[in-house]
């Protein structure tokens, strides 16, 4: 049976990585997204099981005590980590697998996966970023203030990912993502 892959897709909050992963999710379901563990609480209109796992710090504890997180991080105050079993279970089925991540969790990725592909999505500005932040309308000023600051952090980090993408014009990035996925190497 053949080996699925790893695929990791990183940026700063609200480049738009969430509504980019949907539409391609919608037409290539060969791709498998990977639900992920957090202690934030859930937004408006988030499902448990379908946007994250929602757990409390203790939960999140003994998670990372058992080894149940392939990788795990804290961002803006509350952590994230990716469940193993479900990940390593799909890649196992031949699946491509999405991670949507932040920085220090592709980076953790990077050592332990070495062949996963790692995609960077920026802003085409840093204003612009911070006007789809606040479009978005589910973030307190305070998470607004802590997700532009660590994203000056992740935009300086971006050349360390394979494929970096601009979310400018939506439909070019989207066809630049599967560019990047499904074209043949030549
Ligand atoms: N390391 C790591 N980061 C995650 C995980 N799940 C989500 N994130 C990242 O955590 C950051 C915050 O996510 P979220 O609170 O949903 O905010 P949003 O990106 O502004 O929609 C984003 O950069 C996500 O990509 C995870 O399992 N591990
Ligand atoms: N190319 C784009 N041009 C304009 N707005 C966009 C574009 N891509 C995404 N958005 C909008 O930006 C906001 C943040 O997108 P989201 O997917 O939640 O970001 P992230 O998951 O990276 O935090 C949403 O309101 C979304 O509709």
């Amino acid at each position: 049976m053949q080996m699925g892959q790893l695929i990791v897709f990183t940026g700063p909050s609200g480049v738009g990585k969430g509504t980019l992963l949907r539409s391609l999710l919608e037409s290539h379901p060969e791709l498998e997204l990977s639900i992920s563990v957090t202690t934030r609480a859930p937004r408006e209109g988030e499902i448990e099981g379908r946007h994250y796992y929602f757990v409390n710090r203790e939960q999140f504890q003994g998670l990372i005590a058992t080894g149940q997180l392939l990788e795990w991080a804290e961002f803006a105050g509350n952590c994230y980590g990716t469940p193993r079993t479900p990940v390593e279970e799909m890649i196992a089925q031949g699946k491509l697998v999405v991670l949507e991540i932040e920085l220090e969790g592709a980076r953790q990725v990077r050592e332990t996966f070495p062949g996963a592909l790692q995609l960077f999505i920026l802003p085409p500005s840093p204003e612009e970023l911070e006007r789809r932040i606040r479009v978005r309308g589910q973030d307190s000023e305070e998470a607004i203030a802590r997700r532009l600051h660590r994203a000056q952090v992740e935009i300086a980090a971006a050349d360390e990912f394979d494929i970096v993408i601009v979310n400018d014009d939506f439909d070019r990035a989207l066809e630049a993502i599967e560019m990047a996925l499904f074209a043949p190497v030549s």
